[in-house]
C-alpha cells in the first residue's frame, strides 16, 4: 500500500504539476495536426487543467502508420518475452516513483478522491502491469496430439496494432487492464483515452519510453470519439479494438469492424449489477458494509458497481438501517481531501444524466431512505432509494453515479429472476450463511463474477467481463486476457514416408 499523504501534501503537489497536452506518437509529444486543441479542466472545481491536442483521423492514420512499421521491422514484437518482461518491470519502477505525481493527475482530471487513486486505481495499475509482465516469460506454446506422422505446434503470435479505446472512470486502471497484455505480448498499441482524461495516459507512454518501450509502439492519440474512435475502429491497418465504455459505443465497434477489415472487437460494457441478501445471511454488518462499498465507490461511477439491493424482505428493515450507519463514513467533498470518499461526477453532462434518475424517483413517488442531496453542479451524495420495481427505470438502465435502488423478494427463485432481469451481466454479489444457496446462487445468476459476503472484481489472476450487453468477444485481466491480443497459429511438419493420398485429410 502506498504511505497516504495530507491534504496539504496533496494539493502541494496538485500546485507544481506539469501537465502533458499533445498526443504522444512514435516516442514523442506532437500537437494535432490541425493544430486544435480543447479545454481539459478539473471537474471538481471547473479549473483548466490543459489545452489538449485534438486529433482527427489524420494523427490517427500516422500513429498507427507509425505503429505498423514498429510492428513489422520486430523491434518490440521480435524480443524474446524475458527481455519485454524487463521493460515492463523497468516501467512499473518508473510508475512506482512517480505515484504522488499519478494519484494527484488522476484525481484532478477525473474527480475521483484522492483517497481511491492512492490506494486504489495507482497501486492497482502498478500491479497490472508488473503481474502481466512477469507473466509473458512462463506462457508455453502447445503441441497437438497428432500421432507419430506429423508435430503440430499451435503458437501464440502478437495479433498486430491494437486501439485501446478507454473510459473516463477508471483512466489509469483500464489503461493496464489493455496494456499489460497487448505490450507483453509483443503489440503495438494506438491508446485513445477518453476525451475527458487523457493526463495520466500520456503521462504513461512517456514513462514508457522512458523505461525503455521503443518507438512507435505505445501511443497515445487524443481526442473525441467520432473524430479519433471512430477512425480506429474502421481502420484497415488496425488488427483489433480492446473497449471499455457504453454499450451504444461498444456496439459500433462490432459495426466498425464488420464495414472494415473483420478486425478482432474486445467489449467491456455497462452493467447493472445486483448484490442479493438473503434472510440467512449470516453478518448483516458485514453485508451492510460491502454493500455501501460496492454501490458507492468511485461514486458509482463503475460497469461493476453495486446498483441493484435484492433484498429478502424479512431483513430489508435492518439492513438499510446498517447500511445508513456506514453511509455515514462516506463523505462528499474536494476530491483531494482524503478524508472525502465521494468526489465529483466526472463532468456537469454526467451530473444531469445521473441526478435524472433522482428525479425520476421523485416522479415515481419512491422513498429516498438515505441521502439523495446534491450540490455545485457536480456532487451527488450517496443515496439509497427504497421499493423500486422492475418496471423502473432505476432497476433496468445503468445509471453510473451513487444511487443504490433496493427491492425485496421472499423466495430464492424470485431472488434469482429478479437478479436476472437485465440485459446487462457484469458482477453480482451474493449474502448468505448457507453454503447450499451460495453455491446456487453463484450457478444461477448470469454474470461474469459473483462474489460470495463480498464485494468484488476479483484481482488480476481472475477474468473480468460479462454476460449479455455486458461484453463480446474476451475477457480482460489473468492469463485468459493474453489470447486477446493473439492469433493461434497452427505448424504442421510432415515427418512421415506417407503418400501425398495417404496424408491429405
Ligand atoms: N463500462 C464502463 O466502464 C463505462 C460505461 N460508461 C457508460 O456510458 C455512459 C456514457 O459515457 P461516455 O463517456 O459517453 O461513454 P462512451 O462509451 O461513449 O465512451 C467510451 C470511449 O469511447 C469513445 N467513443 C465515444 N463515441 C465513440 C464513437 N462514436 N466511435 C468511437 N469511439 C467513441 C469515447 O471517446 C471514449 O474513449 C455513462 O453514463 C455510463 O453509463 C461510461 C464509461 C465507462
Ligand atoms: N471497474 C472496472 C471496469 C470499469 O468500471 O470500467
Amino acid at each position: 500500500m502506498h504511505e497516504p499523504l495530507t491534504a496539504a501534501e496533496y494539493r502541494a503537489i496538485a500546485a507544481g504539476l506539469q501537465l502533458p497536452a499533445n498526443a504522444f506518437i512514435d516516442g514523442a509529444f506532437r500537437p494535432a495536426s490541425s493544430g486544435k486543441t480543447y479545454t481539459s479542466t478539473n471537474p471538481a472545481t471547473g479549473e483548466v487543467l490543459a489545452e489538449i491536442a485534438d486529433c482527427d483521423g489524420t494523427d490517427v492514420d500516422f500513429a498507427v502508420g507509425k505503429a505498423r512499421e514498429a510492428f513489422d521491422d520486430g523491434r518490440w514484437r521480435l524480443r524474446s518475452p524475458g527481455e519485454r518482461k524487463e521493460v515492463l518491470l523497468r516501467l512499473a519502477r518508473l510508475l512506482e516513483r512517480n505515484r504522488h505525481e499519478l494519484t494527484v493527475m488522476e484525481s484532478l482530471d477525473s474527480g475521483k478522491p484522492v483517497r481511491e487513486c492512492q490506494t486504489v486505481d495507482v497501486p492497482d495499475t502498478i500491479h497490472t502491469i508488473r503481474w502481466h509482465a512477469e507473466l509473458i516469460d512462463k506462457l508455453y506454446d502447445n503441441t497437438a496430439p497428432v500421432g507419430a506422422n506429423a508435430l503440430a505446434m499451435v503458437v501464440r503470435e502478437p495479433i498486430g496494432v491494437v486501439g485501446c479505446v478507454l473510459p473516463w472512470n477508471f483512466p489509469l486502471l483500464m489503461l493496464a487492464w489493455k496494456i499489460g497484455p497487448a505490450l507483453a505480448s509483443g503489440c503495438s498499441v494506438i491508446v485513445k483515452p477518453a476525451q475527458e482524461t487523457t493526463l495520466t495516459a500520456l503521462r504513461v507512454a512517456e514513462l514508457a519510453h522512458e523505461a525503455g518501450v521503443p518507438a512507435g509502439v505505445f501511443n497515445v492519440v487524443t481526442g473525441g470519439g467520432k473524430e479519433v474512435g471512430e477512425p480506429i475502429g474502421m481502420h484497415m491497418d488496425v488488427d483489433m479494438v480492446a473497449f471499455t465504455g457504453s454499450t451504444p459505443t461498444g456496439r459500433r465497434f462490432l459495426r466498425y469492424a464488420a464495414d472494415s477489415n473483420l478486425k478482432k472487437i474486445v467489449l467491456e460494457c455497462g452493467g447493472k449489477n445486483p448484490a442479493v441478501v438473503l434472510d440467512d445471511a449470516e453478518d448483516l454488518d458485514l453485508a451492510a458494509e460491502q454493500v455501501v462499498n460496492g454501490a458507492f465507490w468511485n461514486m458509482g461511477e463503475n460497469c461493476s458497481a453495486t446498483s441493484r439491493l435484492i433484498v429478502h424482505a424479512k431483513v430489508k428493515d435492518e439492513l438499510l438501517k446498517r447500511i445508513g450507519a456506514y453511509m455515514r463514513e462516506w463523505k462528499t467533498g474536494d476530491p483531494l481531501d482524503p478524508e472525502n470518499r465521494v468526489g465529483a461526477l466526472v463532468s456537469k453532462s454526467h451530473f444531469d444524466k445521473v441526478n435524472s434518475f433522482l428525479e425520476e424517483a421523485k416522479k415515481e413517488k419512491l422513498n429516498v431512505a438515505h441521502g439523495g442531496g446534491t450540490r455545485d453542479g457536480v456532487f451527488i451524495e450517496p443515496t439509497v432509494v427504497e421499493g423500486v420495481t422492475p418496471s423502473s427505470r432505476l432497476f433496468q438502465e445503468e445509471i453510473f453515479g451513487p444511487i443504490l435502488s433496493v427491492t425485496t423478494f421472499s423466495t430464492l427463485a424470485e431472488a434469482v429472476a429478479l437478479a436476472n432481469d437485465t440485459n446487462y451481466g457484469l458482477t453480482a454479489s451474493v449474502y448468505t450463511g448457507s453454503l447450499r444457496n451460495a453455491i446456487r446462487l453463484s450457478r444461477e445468476i448470469r454474470a461474469g463474477v459473483v462474489t460470495v459476503n463480498c464485494f468484488g472484481e476479483g484481482d488480476a489472476t481472475t477474468p473480468f467481463g460479462g454476460y449479455g450487453e455486458s461484453g463480446f468477444g474476451g475477457r480482460d485481466k489473468s492469463v485468459f486476457a493474453h489470447d486477446n491480443y493473439c492469433e493461434l497459429k497452427t505448424i504442421w511438419i510432415d515427418i512421415s514416408d506417407r503418400s501425398v493420398d495417404e496424408t491429405i485429410r
